[in-house]
Parts: structure tokens; C-alpha cells; sequence
């Protein structure tokens, strides 16, 4: 049987990166991969969650078909590498740290995903962005306008669970773990 895509998306900030990382070893137990990105950011930024790449290098391997998704934010490109499909063909659920603004693309190519919105109130979020302190004040602030601009209609899709991490990022994990063990909203 096919493995199951599962989709993480939510603001900029709102934890994607920490989430993935905290619950890291517990979903390799689960046999659940974490795919890592290709972004145009250096590599200093980019972590183990992804590589960074150059602007050419990006649409180098954009153009040889090497990513299964692809989409431009923030002043960024962003790649999902195509090898997630054999991973998903034998059977591995696989998980994608996503976009919003990408996910009716991904949508037609995964139907059957799981899509699972990381989100936190307003203002913690951008304590959260300042804290980071990886973007300037005039980049925080045009991702939290570009948060504001996706509506409430993501949150009403039924298929969408929602997982609030504006409290400790423990619990996060732990309803994020209870989710992909079988919880009703992710059947
Ligand atoms: N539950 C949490 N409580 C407090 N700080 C958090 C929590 N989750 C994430 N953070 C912090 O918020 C900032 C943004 O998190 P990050 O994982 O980089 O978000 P994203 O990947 O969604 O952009 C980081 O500095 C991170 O340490
Ligand atoms: O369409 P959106 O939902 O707004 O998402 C656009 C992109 O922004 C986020 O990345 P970002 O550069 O902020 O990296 P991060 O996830 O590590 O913060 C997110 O992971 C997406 O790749």
C-alpha cells in the first residue's frame, strides 16, 4: 500500500522547523520520513532541514525534473526532491514542512494527503520571529502581512487538522504524535 503524505504547513514562525525537529527521532520509530528541503537560502540559514542552494542551482535542478514540489515565498524557492514518490510507492509515510499558497498544487498531485496546520495567535508569533532573529524587522512584518492574507477558509477545510503550538512545544509534539497514530481527524 501507498505510504501517507502528510503536510505541514502554517505560518512563517509558527514552529514548522521545531516541530520537525523535536519530534524527529519518535517519527523515524515510526517509520515516517521527514524529507529535507532545497531553499535558496545559505546554507549557514538553512540547517539540517535543508540545503541551501543558489538561485541557478535551484532552477538547474529545477529543470532536470529532480523535485516532486516546488514553490517561490518570501522572496525564496523552495523544492521538495522527487524521491519522496519511491518512498511513498513502497510504502513510507513521508513528511513535507509545506506552503500554504502551494497546497491547492498539491493537493492535485497528492489527493489523498494529510494536511496538518501548525498555528499560533497573532502576536505570539511575531515574539516568536523577532526572537529568531534570522529575518530583518521589514521581513517579519511582510510575513506577517502575508499570513493575514490566507483566510479562515484553510482552517474550515475538513481535512485539514489543525495543531495549535502556541503553548509549550512538548505538547505540540505529543498531539502532533496522538494525530498520526490515529486520531479521528486524521483517518
Ligand atoms: N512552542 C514553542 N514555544 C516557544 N518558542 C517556540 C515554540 N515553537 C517554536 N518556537 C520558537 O519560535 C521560533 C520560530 O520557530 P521555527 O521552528 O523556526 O518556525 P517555522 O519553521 O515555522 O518558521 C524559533 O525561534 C523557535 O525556537
Ligand atoms: O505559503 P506559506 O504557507 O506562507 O509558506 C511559504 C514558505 O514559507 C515558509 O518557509 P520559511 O522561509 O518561512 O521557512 P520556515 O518554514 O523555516 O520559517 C514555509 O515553510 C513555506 O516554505
Amino acid at each position: 500500500m501507498a505510504g501517507r503524505l502528510i503536510y505541514l504547513i502554517g505560518p512563517s514562525g509558527s514552529g514548522k522547523d521545531s516541530l520537525l525537529d523535536a519530534a524527529r527521532a519518535r517519527l523515524a520509530e515510526r517509520g515516517c520520513r521527514i524529507v529535507r528541503r532545497v531553499i535558496t537560502r545559505s546554507a549557514e540559514a538553512a540547517g539540517e532541514a535543508a540545503q541551501g542552494v543558489s538561485p541557478e542551482q535551484f532552477a538547474a535542478m529545477d529543470a532536470e525534473g529532480a523535485f516532486a514540489l516546488s514553490w517561490q515565498a518570501n522572496g525564496l524557492s523552495y523544492g521538495i526532491p522527487r524521491e519522496i514518490d519511491d518512498w511513498l510507492a513502497a510504502g513510507e509515510d513521508v513528511l513535507v514542512n509545506g506552503s500554504r499558497g502551494h497546497l491547492a498544487q498539491t493537493r492535485l498531485r497528492y489527493p489523498t494527503l494529510l494536511v496538518v496546520l501548525l498555528s499560533v495567535d497573532q502576536a505570539v508569533l511575531r515574539q516568536r520571529l523577532l526572537a529568531r532573529g534570522r529575518e530583518s524587522i521589514a521581513d517579519i512584518d511582510e510575513r506577517l502581512a502575508r499570513n493575514a492574507r490566507f483566510s479562515d477558509s484553510l482552517i474550515a477545510a475538513p481535512d485539514v487538522f489543525l495543531l495549535d503550538n502556541s503553548g509549550a512545544l512538548a505538547l505540540t509534539v505529543e498531539r502532533l504524535l496522538g494525530c498520526l497514530d490515529g486520531h479521528p481527524a486524521c483517518a
